[in-house]
């Protein structure tokens, strides 16, 4: 039995594995330049972000329907139980299907078929979060949190994504606000490929409650000082870090002194059909690869669900803290 954990940074569109890429494409006619499953899984080598987001964009073009977004969110909730994964909080990008002519309605209800039958099925509670496309304009993500006010009932939070150098958190300050007026909570992705500031920027200017990555808060020791103090969780994916080569390699990973230094930190998978492993994968790489004791694993897990947007069911969390505390590993 793999160890219980809450998986707080999940792209749903970076679940789509090529296989049902290429089935949806048959089921929609859609046309994708690439030959075969094999074909499609080379193009998975990126040098940046800005490379993996290419694709990522370019795939979506096969996500057209109520039962495509059922379908993609079912098949990540059955890898992710098979995973220990108790609880998910789903990212998703409505500005990257609104754009092709896919309304929110048809992302949000597809995605909620699924995610309303997760706990009889998969044993998984689930929450969901609208993300703004920070390469867009304010104006764009305003609008997009205005068409999400019908379905405000099925999501639990915004965040932020996309192609972050040059999109400083400042720039989202308004939509955040409404989002918060709302009754919305708060992430945003920072300090991924970006600078410390834009972590700092995301708390303060953005009030967000957790921070995405926020990998290079470790250049700015005070920073670090502040996150601790406060608290304030942050969703790692060491194998997204690998790949979009923020670090050089795993083993380089500073997750180890991250954890030493008092850090909330909690391992997620980003995006998993892209990255090589689900949430239980980047445990496992990270237990293998950087030695950590199975207390500092624990430790991840039950971080996990301190850190998970459950104060609306305290003994939902609680339950989970008392799986987590009583794990025995093989
Ligand atoms: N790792 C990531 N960073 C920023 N935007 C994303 N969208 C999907 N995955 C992302
Ligand atoms: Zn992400």
């Amino acid at each position: 039995m793999p160890l219980p954990k809450a998986e707080l940074h999940l792209h749903v569109e970076g679940t789509l594995e090529p296989e049902l890429a290429f089935e949806l494409a048959a089921r929609n006619g859609v046309k994708l330049p690439y030959a075969d499953t094999d074909e499609l899984r080379e193009a998975y080598r990126f040098q940046d972000l800005q490379s993996f987001l290419n694709l990522y964009y370019e795939l979506m073009a096969v996500l057209r329907t109520e039962q495509d977004f059922e379908d993609l969110a079912n098949a990540y909730l059955a890898r992710a139980a098979a995973q220990g994964v108790r609880h998910a909080e789903i990212f998703f990008d409505p500005q990257a299907h609104l754009s092709r002519g896919v309304e929110m309605g048809t992302v949000v209800e597809g995605l909620w078929r699924a995610l309303g039958r997760s706990e009889e099925g998969h044993g998984i509670s689930t929450r969901l979060i609208l993300c703004f496309l920070r390469d867009e304009s304010a104006e764009s993500a305003m609008e997009t949190l205005q068409a999400a006010r019908p379905y405000l009932d099925r999501i639990t939070g915004v965040g932020l994504d996309s192609a972050e150098v040059g999109h400083p958190p400042v720039k989202f300050r308004e939509v955040y606000e409404a989002a918060a007026a709302l009754g919305l909570r708060r992430v945003a992705h920072a300090g991924e490929e970006g600078p410390p500031q834009y972590i700092t920027e995301a708390l303060d200017v953005l009030g967000v409650e957790r921070v995405d990555h926020g990998l290079r808060c470790m250049e700015d020791p005070e920073l670090v000082a502040r996150l601790v103090r406060e608290r304030i969780p942050l969703t790692l994916c060491p194998l997204s870090n690998v790949r979009l080569r923020t670090v050089d390699t795993l083993a380089d990973h500073p997750l180890p002194a991250m954890l030493d230094a008092g850090l909330l930190c909690t391992v997620n998978s980003d995006d998993p059909a892209y990255f090589g492993g689900y949430a239980g994968d980047n445990f496992d790489a990270v237990q293998r690869t950087l030695g950590l004791t199975e207390e500092r694993l624990r430790e991840l897990a039950r971080n996990s669900f301190l850190a998970a947007f459950l104060d609306d069911d305290e003994e939902r969390r609680q339950r989970y803290l008392a799986e987590v505390e009583a794990y025995t590993f093989p």
